[in-house]
């Protein structure tokens, strides 16, 4: 089959990151032929280094990558567009008449699927494999919404990204082949965590907790928004390590933006992972260690009714001295109203969390991944 993958990069790194690793999984674990168009490869080359962002039409295997004009298809893109399957409109994007015409053309028209964003709220069981048609022209859009139950559109998980996450954490070694090559071998025997928040994040209880527990620990600071976030706090983080002004153990540690899949390793390779947003979120549970989640900031705090209906999922088993206690850390994380206790009332509970994390990866891996419910979802609603 053929797909065709579309994505505007608002902001951030979601939405490139999504798409890529929607269009890799399609490659090469279901053999598809995909073309992905997107308006900004220098945003997708921050994760993705082989990306040659000079180059406006670049293939990869069976992956074809297109800078995207959104205003009109030319004449490459007109030969594509009449040969696709499966037309993909990631996170409401838009595709303008000139290309949504190029697709009505088709005859019959490819199935035409808006991807939305992952949503943990109960609307997304409801919202999932609804058709909308087009006023106008022959083509119906149906609905895919990614979430955490088998009656909406899933998560994305490569066929073999568990067995590869349980290798690598099984065998110190590789961890260490890991952090040598990242250039950080000296966090070897540190406790480890990522530190992935957005720039209004407020760390002050975080690091309060960190300079008060005698353990040595190494935080990992990706570049750009967790770098604004720990400047606001007085730790101005450049190309080398910054050891903590009044508590020598805590070290921050500069990364560079990793590619995908060293990012993952990274979050496996670490004892606690603060993450954000959708992809790295859903990385974080793949990684089965215990994490904090910061849902991209939206109007009206719709973000936090996000957050509660993900604990209503992710703490529903949970043994209730550790659900209690996480629902008030990551409701008032997410609210910047965190105290050092909150941290170190989960953090002396880490074994019980720990294996929480473990259970909970076990539970959503039972439930098929996004891409094999996509290909289903093709196979029972397609019209040629
Ligand atoms: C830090 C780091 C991240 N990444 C990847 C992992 C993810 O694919 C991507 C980060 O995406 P997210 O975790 O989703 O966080 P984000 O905040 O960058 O993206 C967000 O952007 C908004 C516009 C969307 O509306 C949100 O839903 C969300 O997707 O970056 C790397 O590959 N290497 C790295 O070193």
């Amino acid at each position: 089959m053929r797909f065709g993958i579309f994505c505007a990069i608002i902001d951030n790194y979601g939405d490139a990151g999504i798409t890529w690793r929607l269009a890799r999984q399609l490659r090469d674990d279901f053999g598809q032929d995909v073309t992905l168009w997107i308006d900004d490869l220098h945003t997708l080359a921050t994760l993705a280094p082989e990306i040659r962002t000079t180059e406006k039409v670049q293939q990869c295997g069976k992956l074809t990558l297109r800078l995207w004009d959104r205003s009109q298809p030319d004449e490459i893109d007109r030969e594509i567009l009449a040969q696709i399957d499966v037309a993909i409109e990631a996170f409401g994007c838009g595709l303008s008449e000139p290309w949504l015409g190029a697709l009505a053309r088709q005859c019959p028209p490819p199935l035409w699927i808006h991807l939305e964003h992952l949503t943990p709220e109960l609307w997304a069981e409801e919202v999932h494999g609804l058709p909308s048609p087009h006023p106008r022209l022959p083509l119906t859009a149906w609905f895919f919404v990614p979430g955490f139950t088998p009656r909406t559109g899933g998560l994305l998980r490569e066929r073999t990204l568990l067995e590869q996450r349980n290798r690598f954490q099984g065998d110190p070694k590789r961890i260490a082949r890991f952090l040598d090559r990242i250039g950080q071998t000296e966090t070897l025997e540190a406790r480890r965590i990522t530190l992935f928040c957005y720039a209004d994040a407020e760390l002050s209880a975080f690091l309060a907790w960190l300079a008060h527990d005698p353990q040595a620990t190494a935080v990992f600071v990706p570049p750009g928004q967790p770098r604004q976030a720990l400047a606001r706090t007085g730790l101005e983080l450049g190309t080398k390590i910054l050891t903590h002004p009044d508590a020598p153990q805590v070290r921050f540690v500069p990364l560079p933006m990793l590619p995908q899949d060293d990012f993952d390793r990274l979050l496996w390779s670490c004892d606690f992972n603060w993450v954000r947003g959708e992809d790295s979120f859903v990385r974080a549970q793949w990684s089965a260690r215990p994490f904090l989640w910061h849902p991209y900031r939206q109007e009206d705090d719709i973000h936090l009714t996000k957050l509660e209906a993900f604990l209503g999922h992710y703490l529903a088993d949970a043994p209730p001295s550790l659900a209690d206690l996480a629902t008030q850390w990551f409701l008032n994380s997410n609210r910047g109203r965190e105290t050092p206790e909150d941290w170190r009332g989960l953090w002396q509970r880490r074994d019980l969390w720990q294996a929480h994390c473990q259970r909970w990866c076990q539970h959503l891996a039972l439930q098929e991944d996004l891409c094999s419910r996509l290909l289903d979802f093709v196979a029972r609603n397609a019209i040629k």
